[in-house]
């Protein structure tokens, strides 16, 4: 008997079948990929490529987008740093119950505290958390301005806007980032062709080759990190556990594909 939170006189049940079973049954790993960023840095397009792909290779997902979830589950939270921090652990709470059902889960909020995700992670007891971070600058992110709240913001008609009036904190050690070159990044349909490659997606780890460059011709470039260490160029540092697979993709340069292995090697 425990208390948690405000909850009090509660008991665990265990569930007869678990996370092992049921990742056998659909073969494949449960996991939470976090995508973080500004408004209009890509968070929805790239959940949406990434799914798709997922999918037609067999593997389930399911996306979590802030502002959908803003609807339904946390429609009665607004953007206060406190309602920011009950829609992020909520997420994360989701987000783990998903990846325990054995899906991977695409968790696509602005989540500008690192200390949120942090936390998000934190809960994840078996390293399943991939955090991704679109590191597109405030300038690109503003020229989108597709809902036009950029506008809005700099006309102070919205109040505590990420990146205007209210703080965007970037990953210190995030596993992947997406990051503009010269004001451009790869377009949502090149996103989509790199992760169609099958012979990337679905290598095995171990028939992986081991020479590797890294294009710089590619519009975006890509960093890969231990949790542990900052984020560097993955030419430089491969963390062992991602290295064969990534090695692989390397070869064939373009950056998205590297999100994409590093995926595979969580769920395949
Ligand atoms: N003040 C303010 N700041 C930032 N964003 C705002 C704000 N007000 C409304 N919106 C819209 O809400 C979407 C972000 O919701 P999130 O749940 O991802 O935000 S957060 O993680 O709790 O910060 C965000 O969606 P995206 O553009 O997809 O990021 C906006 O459309
Ligand atoms: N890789 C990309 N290249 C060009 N435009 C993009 C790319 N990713 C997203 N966009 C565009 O930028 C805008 C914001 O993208 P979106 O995925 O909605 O961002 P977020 O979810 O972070 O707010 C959309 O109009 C989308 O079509």
């Amino acid at each position: 008997m425990s208390t948690v939170g405000n909850s009090t006189n509660i008991f665990w049940q265990e569930s007869p079948i678990g996370k092992t079973e049921r990742q056998k049954l659909i073969n494949q790993k449960g996991c939470v990929v976090w995508i973080t960023g500004l408004s209009g840095s890509g968070k929805s397009t790239l959940a949406c490529s990434l799914s798709r792909e997922l999918y037609t290779r067999g593997k389930l997902s399911y996306i979590l987008d802030g502002d959908n979830l803003r609807h339904g589950l946390n429609k009665d939270l607004g953007f206060k740093a406190e309602d920011r921090v009950e829609n992020i652990r909520r997420v994360g709470e989701v987000g783990k119950l998903f990846a325990d059902a054995g899906l991977i889960c695409i968790a696509s909020l602005i989540s500008p505290y690192r200390k949120d995700r942090d936390a998000c992670r934190e809960m994840m007891h078996d390293s399943s958390f991939v955090e991704v971070y679109m590191n597109m600058s405030l300038q690109l992110c503003e020229a989108r301005d597709p809902k036009g709240l950029y506008k809005l913001a700099r006309a102070g008609k919205i109040k505590g806007f990420t990146g205007i009036d209210d703080p965007y904190e970037s990953p210190l050690n995030c596993e992947i980032e997406l990051k503009e070159k010269e004001g451009e990044c790869p377009s949502p349909v090149a996103m989509a062709e790199e992760l169609v490659t099958p012979r990337d997606f679905l290598a095995p780890p171990c028939s992986v080759s081991s020479s590797a460059s890294l294009s710089s011709s590619s519009a975006a470039s890509l960093s890969l990190s231990a949790p542990t260490s900052a984020s560097i160029p993955i030419a430089i540092l491969t963390p062992i556990s991602f290295s064969a697979p990534f090695q692989r993709i390397v070869q064939f340069a373009p950056s998205l594909r590297v999100l994409l292995v590093t995926f595979s090697t969580l769920i395949l």
